[in-house]
């Protein structure tokens, strides 16, 4: 199936010569949930906007629904929704009409059915004839997924939905994105929170220093980047490793009782076993022991020191 938007060798480099898009290229299927990951700066914000059309790129293309960006751009632009970072600023606008006014700026029609839905959807809909300034932090927030769906978009990008969000909020948001996504929206996220991207993202991309180090299916990515750590809880406190455990990679705790064994879960053989005959010959005893999975977080400091190592 074709993607239902595909970015090829996007650059942008802005007035005084920053350049904060390299040569990004990118597919999306629909009905999927996209997060893009990367530190401040990286050129998230620069990438949402190009497509969305509020920066023009310096080259490359953008087709949304098979509509061209620039040559298309309405058609392009009526598919996609914008949950902008910036909070709503229209203090005395009625909830209600602020959403109505989003969808006829697409040249609808403000069908109150319609309206209504979205607000029910968004538990604002108690609140439709309140003005925005009466809205908690919250609320305020679903009216800007509210205003971005008025138009009734395929492809929803929300940049940054929950910075500076407490946690509540943050999964209130995490389950609206859920019930849009059984819906068939398509959702592209940025986000600096990793845990967001674990709990949402069926795929994920990397972007550092305006360049796209990683595209990955997440299951896959923890799979394959993943590490795992074996922790073993000493039944005697080990004064410092036996010579005969050199071979592995070891590492005593400071008040040296518990072993670390950090293992590939990829590598053809774990060295688990070896380790285990080793530790018996060696005459230690462990009372018990726990395996940890690297997170999407160690993943991604991962990815971005090594982009830093490598001049990326
Ligand atoms: N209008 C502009 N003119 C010049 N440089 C800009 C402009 N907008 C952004 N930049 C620069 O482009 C780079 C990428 O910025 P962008 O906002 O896209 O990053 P980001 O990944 O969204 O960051 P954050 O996570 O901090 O929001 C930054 O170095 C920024 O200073």
């Amino acid at each position: 199936m074709a993607p239902i938007l595909s970015v090829r060798q996007l650059e942008k480099t802005y007035e005084g010569g920053f350049q904060a898009l390299k040569s990004v290229s990118l597919d999306i299927q629909k009905g999927e949930v996209f997060a893009l990951l990367g530190p401040n700066g990286a050129g998230k914000t620069t990438l949402i906007s190009a497509i969305c059309g509020l920066v023009k790129p310096t080259s490359g293309t953008v087709t949304v629904g098979g509509f061209d960006i620039q040559s298309d751009f309405r058609k392009a632009r009526q598919l996609i929704g914008l949950v902008p970072q910036e909070m709503p600023t229209a203090p005395f606008e009625i909830v209600g009409d602020s959403v109505a006014f989003s969808r006829g700026l697409f040249g609808l029609r403000p069908d109150r059915s319609k309206i209504d839905a979205i607000l029910k959807d968004l538990t604002l809909y108690e609140k439709r004839t309140s003005q925005i300034m009466a809205l908690s932090g919250g609320m305020k927030r679903r009216l800007l997924v509210a205003k971005a769906l008025a138009h009734e978009p395929q492809i929803l990008f929300l940049d940054e939905p929950t910075a500076g969000v407490d946690v509540e909020l943050r999964h209130d948001m995490w389950r609206i994105v859920g019930r849009l996504r059984d819906t068939g929206v398509t959702i592209i996220l940025t986000t600096h929170y990793i845990e967001e991207a674990e709990e949402m993202a069926d795929r994920v991309g990397v972007i550092n220093k305006g360049e796209i180090i990683l595209v990955e299916n997440k299951t896959e990515l923890m799979r394959k980047l993943g590490r795992k750590v074996l922790t073993l809880t000493l039944a005697e406190p080990l004064a410092e490793i036996p010579g005969s455990l050199a071979e592995f990679d070891l590492t005593l705790s400071e008040d040296k009782h518990f072993l670390t064994y950090a293992y590939d879960t990829q590598a053809e053989r774990t060295g688990i076993t070896s380790l285990m005959s080793a530790l018996a010959a060696a005459g230690i005893r462990f009372q018990d022991l726990q395996t940890d999975q690297s997170s999407l977080e160690d993943i991604f400091v991962d990815l971005v020191r090594n982009g830093e190592a490598s001049g990326l």
